[in-house]
């Protein structure tokens, strides 16, 4: 890689630095040739550089990339963590200064959903009492309990930062220079935490206010990278327009194109749409029609197929709806859906639950257990039948059966798991749960067997396993399953998963966010707007030029090294793409 002048300035310089640039411009190399260089400069032992980044599909990214750019001997030196998982190690071992209890332990993402699933998403907000008594109760829990929920992590931090020097001067005396991923994303508490750091650590933010889709976000807006400029007074270098992700084509241009609401009217290299009417054309065959197109170009513009691919959609919703398109027969696709992972989470207790010994003698407190956990997550999905199932565990408890099939249909995997021989290997018994949980023929409980699925596909597995492994070790049967089940999510949503799979992958626009993918598909259709039927590349509430719709639009384009495939429904008609001739 060639260094120029301005990537040799960042490379020399001491104090804090601010590095601007689009997308691909490549901001996250030049920043990892940086810890390169302090490190060889010589740290202390036990001493590294910090890399911080938002989400795991971005530290994934960054361990990809750092395979390329740092040398195997200096990676240990290299610590690369999400904001979360940073957090999470200060609080675990400072919070006690807060006057917390000394042991924490998270508030899983799952478990908050099912104590506000109840409140509409769109009456989640200050205004709302129901929500406010919700965020009290959630911090009582972190007070009392020393539970804590990811979104209290970053206020704690701040305070924890604020009032100790001494802790300030632990985490910089470990960590003397700090890298900030997508820093025009942090809050104003992630935010000042890097500013307390910054007294006696070197700093580098790695920004671009242009991919900034956060932003509806509370904290998060424009004002961050002029706070940045303020308050460490950084070398900024700017790296622009340049392109080195999508080089030969014109991908970055489009999406250049695409912000600056301009219509050149001609094809780009690298850039191309196929148009269906869903009447005429179902979109399962217009989905494999599209990643055929996708991958024969890319093999026409590199000479190979695809490693990994990317079909994006503008919501979950319609990322599931892609995923079961995929899925149907007569010859599904592999891929892997990112998909809100609460129910399946709950799921999994469940599953776990199943696991663990069972006597004749507790068979109804069994069962109303189960229908509780499985009441849990439908409730965590925000669907109603969860009342009732609660309903009928209560009857259950009364001694009161209720003979509906649902209930009927557990009280039978109750009854079979009683006597079931476990083996003592993990896969083999989750996949004999699951087994169970189809045979039954009840059609909830192969939505939960399908939700077990989801976790396999999403490598939770792994650790799942080690933690069941280590109990039946220990007990020769699962006792408390439960326990392990929690520990091991807990963990993996902090530290784990990190890893970047080949193969299709299905996601939402703002999941795919620093990611990289050889080719992508952009998936355009109609969403009802309340009144009629608009274009889904316009965000909602957004409003001509559609500047953020434009933003959110080009992340997407961007994401693809070599090809980006619009795939859209004839009509509605989209305003972003008038005048654009493909
Ligand atoms: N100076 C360079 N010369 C050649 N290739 C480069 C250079 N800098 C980056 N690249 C390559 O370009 C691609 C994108 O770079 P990088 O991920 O650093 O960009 P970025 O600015 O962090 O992008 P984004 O904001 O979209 O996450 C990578 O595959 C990287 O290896």
């Amino acid at each position: 890689m060639q260094i120029c002048e301005l990537r040799q300035s960042l490379l020399d310089c001491d104090g804090h630095a601010l590095v601007l640039g689009g997308p691909g411009s490549g901001k996250t190399t030049i920043a990892l040739k940086k810890a390169v260089v302090r490190i060889n400069s010589g740290l202390a032992p036990g001493q590294s550089v910090l890399f911080l980044s938002f989400s795991r599909a971005a530290v994934a990214r960054l361990g990809e990339a750092m395979k390329q750019e740092v040398p195997k001997a200096q990676r240990s030196q290299l610590s690369m963590q999400t904001f979360h998982s940073f957090f999470w190690a200060l609080l675990s071992t400072h919070a006690y200064l807060l006057g917390v209890p000394r042991k924490l332990r998270i508030l899983l993402p799952q478990d908050e959903q099912v104590e506000y699933g109840s409140i509409r998403s769109r009456d989640r907000n200050p205004q709302n009492p129901e929500w406010r008594a919700w965020l009290e109760r959630r911090e009582e829990m972190f007070r009392r309990d020393g539970r804590i929920a990811f979104d209290l992590f970053a206020r704690n931090a701040e305070v924890l930062l604020a009032r100790s020097q001494h802790v300030r001067r632990l985490i910089t005396q470990r960590h003397p220079l700090i890298i900030v991923d997508e820093a025009q994303d942090t809050d104003a508490h992630a935010w000042r935490c890097i500013e307390l750091l910054a007294e006696t650590a070197q700093i580098v933010c790695l920004a671009d206010l242009e991919q900034q889709i956060f932003d509806y976000l509370p904290g998060i807006g424009p004002e961050r990278v002029d706070a940045i400029r303020q308050a460490l007074v950084p070398l900024e270098i700017d790296l622009g327009r340049q392109n080195h992700r999508s080089v030969g084509t014109e991908i970055a241009l489009f999406g250049q194109d695409i912000l600056a609401g301009r219509a050149r009217g001609t094809p780009y290299v690298g850039v191309s749409c196929f148009g269906y009417d869903p009447r005429r054309r179902p979109q399962k065959a217009a989905l494999r029609m599209a990643l055929g197109m996708l991958q024969r170009a890319i093999k026409a513009a590199t000479g190979r197929y695809g490693r990994n691919v990317a079909i994006l959609t503008h919501s979950g919703a319609s990322a599931a709806r892609i995923s079961a398109a995929l899925n149907s027969e007569p010859k599904p696709v592999r891929h892997k859906l990112a998909f809100d992972e609460a129910e399946a989470m709950l799921t999994a207790r469940f599953a776990a639950f199943l696991l663990e010994p069972k006597a004749e003698a507790t068979r109804r407190e069994d069962l109303a257990l189960a229908l509780e956990l499985l009441a849990t997550s439908k409730a965590a999905a925000g669907l109603a039948a969860a009342t009732q199932w609660r309903g009928w565990a209560a009857r259950v408890r009364q001694g009161r059966e209720p003979r509906a099939q649902f209930v009927q249909a557990v009280a039978g995997v109750i009854d079979s798991v009683r006597s079931a021989a476990f083996t003592g290997d993990p896969a083999r018994d989750w996949s004999s749960i699951k087994r169970l949980l189809r045979d039954s023929g009840d059609p909830e409980l192969l939505t939960a067997a399908k939700n077990l699925d989801y976790l396999v596909a999403f490598n939770r597995g792994r650790r799942i396993s080690a933690g069941l492994g280590a109990i039946w070790t220990r007990d020769g049967r699962y006792t408390r399953a439960r326990d392990a089940l929690d520990l091991a999510l807990a963990q993996d949503q902090i530290l784990g998963g990190v890893d970047d799979p080949p193969g299709l992958q299905v996601m939402t626009i703002h999941k795919s966010k620093g990611k990289q993918f050889d080719g992508v598909i952009v998936i355009r259709e109609g969403r009802h707007d309340g009144q009629r039927q608009v274009s889904s590349f316009v965000w909602w509430d957004d409003t001509p030029p559609y500047r953020r719709s434009r933003k959110i639009l080009r992340v997407a384009v961007t994401r693809s090294r070599v090809h980006t495939l619009i795939l859209e429904h004839f009509f509605p008609r989209c305003p972003i793409f008038a005048g654009h001739n493909l």
